[in-house]
């Protein structure tokens, strides 16, 4: 076995099985036993992915997040509101956490002038619904290596991510990338549209 983990929902390949076109969201649930945070996402998901970043909430057997984005008008806070706590002020991506067990239940950007503004995260997998978009790449992959993984695993990494048909990006899909980049050039009145 020269198989490396990912991440247990999508290590055995199967990571197509459920998306649903039709599918137009759910509830995401924290991991506490008892008084779960519950948060209503009335979207299904978008640019889901593979994230190798030390900041987005994984489960403790994994070396990528799964995480997509929605639109943060169709996310709302509907158990245990008290129980979250912002991780980290300072941070682009404002990440909502449960207090007792830390999973993080949505990220929300407060800039109004990121190019990612009004597009909220989330983990999919901790939704009991079926049908969200399946993982479709794997982002910031180098930065693994900052979460504990040794370099010299990078390439089995890389070819098994492609085996799993997950292109690896280090930073994002060249579609976010470009979607940076046209905020930026109409910021500066480059291009008008
Ligand atoms: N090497 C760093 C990278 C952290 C990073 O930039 N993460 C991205 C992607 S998170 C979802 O795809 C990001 O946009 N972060 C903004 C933020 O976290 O506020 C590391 O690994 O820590
Ligand atoms: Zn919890
Ligand atoms: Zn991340």
């Amino acid at each position: 076995m020269n198989q490396v983990s990912i991440h247990p929902l999508i290590d055995d390949g199967n990571n197509t099985a459920s998306e649903n076109h039709d599918f137009c969201g759910g509830v995401l649930q924290c991991l506490c036993t008892n008084n779960k945070v519950e948060v209503s996402v009335n979207s299904q998901s978008s640019h889901n992915h593979a994230c190798g970043c030390t900041k987005c909430w994984k489960p403790a057997d994994a070396t990528f997040s799964i995480i997509s984005v929605v639109p943060r008008d169709k996310v709302s806070i509907s158990k245990h509101q008290g129980k979250l706590h912002i991780v980290d002020e300072y941070a682009l991506i404002q990440r909502y956490a449960c207090r007792d067990c830390g999973v993080h239940m949505f990220g929300r950007i407060e800039n109004k002038s990121h190019p990612f503004y009004g597009l909220d995260f989330i983990h999919t997998e901790l939704s009991p619904q079926s049908g969200w978009s399946k993982v479709k790449f794997a982002a910031f992959v180098s930065s693994i290596i900052e979460g504990g993984t040794p370099p010299h695993k990078m390439s089995l990494i890389r070819n098994r991510l492609r085996e799993l048909g997950l292109e690896p990006y280090d930073c994002l899909s060249p579609e976010l990338m470009d979607v940076i980049s046209i905020h930026a050039a109409k910021k500066a009145g480059i291009i008008t549209e």
